[in-house]
């Protein structure tokens, strides 16, 4: 592999030094298998061994050529957009059903109902909006939230979900073209809107496509572009979780024909993914893994401060083994890191280098022994 080294003003700058582990300790043994799908890994440019074949204490040369494709970690290209279908189970019925019984007969004109803002900013933002613990019942709002950070905990790496928003877009709603980024590394947007039935037109979230933030790399004057080659349009499926990096520059499109109707128009609940922290399940406590885990992080955070710059959030989870405390598998999760330009390094290399210099240092990590398997998911945010 070779990195270009570069000099300190280009240092990469991971954001936390070093984690305070929290106490909190999940329990995470869902399906691994479940994970991966929802984070395929693509066919990557580079390989390299980790996990198996690597030196004692890790190292970033290490170029033994692996015996079988067992041996390797396949880096993951970045990730923007997740869909997720049916997410919830009953859950998005029970949201839909409610929202349908609090806002179903216009005559029931209870104080609770009116609970909506027109909220309006001129050229940007139109839409009516509700905090979504004052909509929904308590227990219901629970189960929300609770299937919300199961998930952020789980496949992104993230223990916190800001306040819920619930949406509905009727004629003339809208949001212009934005970015999220200081409200956490991901937005989410969960739909309860009968897409398939709907009769109005718009209401796909709109996401500029990673070509276009890059525009003049790939630009080639023999080809003109229309709206399918610069945007990604994402319909609101019922029942749909949509998780997307809030840097992208995102909208939603102008919606009409719902003459007005609210229970005919694009309903969706809204925040943010929050607080990527690391987290320990299983066997060992997060007091017996915190010292290892600085170590091996304080050796990685000196590495990646050699390469060439790069921002986003990587999450990578590691499987431990009690019997010896060496990583026995190691998975990337979630992967939204962009190079910034730099030099005349390629983009693609400077990512592929930066996950490459993270797979082998955590995968050299060293724990404690202990009587059982440990998952651990480690967050790395890069500002
Ligand atoms: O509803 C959507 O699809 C996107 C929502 C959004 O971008 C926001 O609320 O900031
Ligand atoms: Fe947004």
């Amino acid at each position: 592999m070779q990195v270009t080294q570069h000099p300190d003003r280009n240092r990469n700058s991971c954001v936390a030094l070093k984690y305070n582990l929290p106490l909190k300790s999940t329990d995470l043994n869902q399906s691994t298998d479940k994970q991966r799908a929802a984070w395929p890994v693509s066919v990557c440019r580079q390989r390299f061994t980790a996990v198996q074949g690597l030196p004692e204490g890790g190292a970033t040369n290490a170029a033994a050529e692996p015996d079988s494709d067992d041996e390797y970690i396949e880096l993951p290209e970045a990730q923007h957009i997740i869909r997720e279908a049916n997410f919830g189970g009953d859950l998005v019925a029970d949201l839909r059903a409610h929202f349908e019984k609090r806002l179903g007969n216009p005559l029931e004109a209870s104080s609770e109902r009116f609970c909506f803002d027109w909220w309006h900013v001129p050229d940007q933002y139109t839409l009516l909006r509700c905090p979504a613990n004052v909509f929904f019942d308590a227990g219901l709002h629970e189960r929300l939230v609770d299937a919300l950070a199961e998930y952020g905990e789980r496949v992104l790496g993230c223990r916190g979900i800001s306040p819920l928003w619930l949406s509905v877009y009727v004629d003339g709603c809208k949001q212009e073209w934005h970015t999220d980024a200081p409200h956490g590394p991901f937005a989410f947007v969960l739909s309860l809107t009968h897409w398939e039935e709907r009769r109005f037109s718009g209401g796909e979230t709109m996401l500029l496509q990673p070509h276009v933030l890059d525009y003049w790399r790939s630009f080639d004057s023999s080809k003109g572009t229309e709206t399918p080659q610069l945007v990604t349009h994402v319909p609101p499926q019922y029942g749909q979780l949509l998780v997307f990096d809030g840097r992208i520059p995102h909208g939603v499109r102008l919606v009409e024909g719902t003459r007005g109707n609210p229970l005919d128009g694009r309903v969706v609940l809204h925040g943010w993914f929050t607080q990527p922290q690391p987290f320990i399940a299983g066997a060992l406590t997060s007091e017996e893994a915190t010292p290892a885990l600085n170590d091996c992080l304080e050796t990685l955070y000196e590495e990646l401060g050699t390469l060439p710059p790069a921002v986003g959030t990587v999450t990578v989870k590691l499987d431990v083994t009690g019997e010896t405390g060496k990583v026995t598998d190691l998975a990337f999760l979630a992967n939204t890191l962009v190079a910034r330009p730099s030099g005349a390094a390629d983009p693609e290399d400077v990512t592929q280098a930066t996950l490459a210099c993270i797979a082998q240092h955590l995968a050299a990590a060293r724990f404690p022994t202990s009587p059982g398997h440990t998952a651990i998911t480690i967050p790395l945010t890069f500002a």
